[in-house]
């Protein structure tokens, strides 16, 4: 992949000195999890010696796993051979992620576009982008904002925009429980964030749906 149209960079794996950081893969311990996960469920009253629940200790150590595992992903570019200089967006990029308070998920969608300057990033991209930052335990705001930095450190664009929309099962379904409420959370960078145009050029296409 060194051809000059198709640039592959290093695996993503890690953002050193970002807050919100994935867990570390050589710290997993999923039968230390598995444990932890029977004592805290039997501690909460909830019998797991009965037959159905003997596996539920497990189940949770895996999916926490999951949840907390982002996929390594190669940030393919390409050369703007054409000069292409209007906005490309993806919308509707799914989001799934932990609430780092409560530790229950939150979901929704994700718009990322970006006003290309040298070079274009292939699209899959800027959904692997999400999913990498999602895989952790996360607040909405952190993760709108360290998707568009990651971008504009690592593509150059002229500007960046990122729309999160989710839904916190921590809001819905426990606590105030206000179900049907959404958060929308938004971060610009560059010309999309200093020209007044830019900007509501992204928010139409964007046109995040209030869900
Ligand atoms: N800003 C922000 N807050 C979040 C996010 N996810 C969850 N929260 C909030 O984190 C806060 C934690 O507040 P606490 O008062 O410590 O926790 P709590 O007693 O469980 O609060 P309630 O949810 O109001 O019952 C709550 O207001 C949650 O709604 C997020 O992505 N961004
Ligand atoms: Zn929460």
């Amino acid at each position: 992949m060194s051809s000059p149209a198709h640039q592959a960079e290093r695996p993503v794996t890690m953002v050193p000195g970002a807050h919100g950081r994935p867990p570390r893969h050589d710290h997993v311990d999923v039968a230390a999890a598995e444990r932890a996960a029977a004592q805290f469920l039997s501690a909460l009253g909830i019998a797991v010696d009965a037959e159905s629940l003997r596996d539920t200790p497990r189940r949770m150590a895996h999916a926490y796993a999951e949840l907390f595992s982002p996929r390594p992903f190669d940030l393919t570019t390409f050369p703007n051979d054409e000069g292409y200089d209007e906005l490309v967006l993806v919308r509707a990029i799914p989001v799934r992620s932990v609430c780092e308070h409560h530790m229950l998920p939150f979901s929704g969608v994700a718009h990322v576009g970006y006003l290309p300057g040298r070079r274009i990033v292939g699209l899959s991209k800027l959904a692997r982008i999400v999913e990498h930052f999602a895989c952790r335990p996360q607040v909405q705001e952190r993760l709108t904002k360290q998707v568009a930095d990651w971008l504009q450190a690592r593509l150059h664009p002229k500007g960046v925009g990122v729309v999160v929309e989710a839904d916190h099962s921590c809001m819905t379904l426990r606590g105030v429980r206000a179900p049907g409420s959404h958060t929308v959370t938004s971060a610009l960078l560059g010309v999309l964030r200093d020209d007044a145009r830019s900007r509501s050029e992204f928010f139409a296409l964007a046109h995040p749906t209030g869900r």
